[in-house]
């Protein structure tokens, strides 16, 4: 599978109407499901302000322009690109969810683990078939708020891609 050929990584927010979403609360926990990454590799994750930074953030519904279309409020949640030898590749969220931003909150879908898990596909990994792996397909709670601790699947995944 693809990797990044660089380790210092930079991303952006690249929608800006996030509905009843805070785009500060949003930018704050992107960076914080970045760390969940970086605590365990040699990757770094720069914000910028930029439509060429490498991993572009949307939050999109419906047909949104790629083959994926999204399902309403439903079991799709997100999707993300895998990396394309250096060229910028999307992360995108389903507009239609109601997010929250809270980590452990029981009001909505938990931006904070989705992202996680997006941005494992992002940096290369596929899904997990161990239940417990954050790249596991199906979403489950994480407890811990934003000090998460990574699963060892996940560990052992973002070390032989990253080291
Ligand atoms: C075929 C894919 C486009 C499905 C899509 C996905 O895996 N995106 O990465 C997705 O949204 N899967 C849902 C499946 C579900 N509703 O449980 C999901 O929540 N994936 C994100 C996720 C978040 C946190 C933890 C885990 N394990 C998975
Ligand atoms: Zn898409
Ligand atoms: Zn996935």
């Amino acid at each position: 599978g693809q990797k990044w050929p660089y380790t210092n990584l930079t991303w952006s927010l690249r929608s800006r109407n996030l509905k009843d979403l805070d785009s500060y609360q949003v930018r704050f926990v992107i960076s914080k499901a970045l760390e969940v990454w970086s605590r365990h590799s040699k990757l770094t994750f720069t914000e910028v302000d930029s439509d060429r930074a490498d991993i572009l953030i949307y939050f999109v519904r419906g047909d949104h322009g790629d083959n994926f279309p999204f399902d309403g409020k439903g079991v799709i949640l997100a999707h993300a690109f895998f990396p394309n030898g250096g060229r910028s590749i999307d992360v995108h969220f389903d507009a239609d969810e109601t997010w929250t931003t809270i980590p452990n909150s029981d009001q909505g879908t938990n931006l904070f683990n989705v992202a996680a898990h997006e941005f494992g596909h992002s940096l290369g990994l596929s899904h997990s078939s161990i239940e417990g792996a954050l790249m596991y397909p199906w979403y489950k709670e994480m407890e811990n708020g934003f000090d998460y601790e990574l699963p060892d699947d996940d560990k052992l995944g973002i070390q032989t891609l990253y080291g």
